[in-house]
């Protein structure tokens, strides 16, 4: 005998750019939202019946409106309207997971009107809604940092396949891929503000750790978004190691002081961890 098993559907990474328009000053949003519904769909699996189904079209529809109707300001603020919309107003909807990416986009010299996609990485954020309780995520993702020193790597354990030479100096580098969890989901909150203590947190701390592994900065960097941002009650990071290997230019008969490297893509380490606040409260379904 089979059972249905947890399901949930929506429309994922519909691309929205909301433009606003004062005089020749324009302001633009750039966002990937994807949402994702459940609730009493069993009858759609097991016979067929949508008549609980809002379809994933309307859901986008929803996502096109809103922007119009609402405007977009914080992402977290986009994200926990649609999620609440969804669950108050279809009967048969529990629970709303609604997922937003934000692309940024810097002004094109003076102009109002024109503008130049940023080098700066993707802000990320997924609200949830249950009808009662609700639920933020904020992040970021592709945040692209290097340190030229302060970093060592020594003293591992080592077996027969152990080549890695120890090393007291080495350039240290990562794609940031970090989400915080927000202890109170329901107070109205600048959500803007609280991005911009974390991610200056987190440049902060990876500049300014003496790092004896990439694992060692990882912690100094949760640790500071938790004392920056009192709001934020688990931090969870995954940094890949950017390996950056000295290039032995000996055949050339020239010296390689630090000087020269060869940035490997792959394969690369992967470090990941979670630090939190001993009190944080239950996450219930935030990570999901
Ligand atoms: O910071 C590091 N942590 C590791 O676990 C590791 N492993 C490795 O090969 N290089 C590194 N660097």
């Amino acid at each position: 005998m089979a059972v249905l098993g947890p399901n949930r559907y929506g429309k994922a990474e519909t691309r929205v750019v909301r433009v606003t328009r004062h005089g020749d000053a324009h302001r633009i949003k750039d966002l990937t939202v994807s949402t994702a519904l459940s609730g009493d769909m069993a009858e759609v699996h097991l016979s067929g019946d949508n008549s609980a189904v809002l379809p994933t079209d309307s859901q986008k529809n929803t996502v096109f409106a809103f922007a119009k109707k609402h405007g977009v300001g914080a992402i977290e603020d986009f994200a926990l309207l649609l999620a609440r919309h969804f669950v108050d107003s279809q009967p048969a909807i529990h629970h709303a997971r609604v997922a937003v990416e934000e692309h940024a986009w810097e002004r094109n010299g003076a102009f109002g009107h024109s503008f130049v996609r940023s080098g700066r990485e993707v802000r990320t954020c997924v609200a949830q809604h249950d009808g009662t309780r609700s639920w933020v995520v904020s992040g970021l993702r592709d945040l692209v940092v290097l340190n030229t020193t302060n970093s060592e790597f020594w003293g591992f354990a080592k077996d027969e396949y152990t080549t890695l030479p120890e090393t007291r100096d080495r350039v240290l580098a990562t794609a940031v891929d970090v989400s915080w969890r927000h202890a109170d989901a329901e107070a109205p909150q600048d959500w803007d503000k609280s991005y911009e203590k974390a991610r200056a947190a987190l440049l902060a701390a990876f500049a300014d750790t003496y790092s004896l592994s990439l694992q060692q900065t990882l912690y100094a960097m949760g640790t500071r978004v938790l004392a920056e941002c009192p709001g934020v009650c688990e931090v969870r990071l995954s940094l890949p190691n950017r390996h950056h290997f000295l290039v032995d230019l000996a055949p050339f008969g020239l010296p390689n002081d630090g000087e020269v490297f060869f940035a490997a893509d792959r394969p690369y380490g992967l470090i990941e961890g979670t630090v939190l606040r001993e009190d944080a409260p239950d996450a219930g379904p935030a990570w999901e």
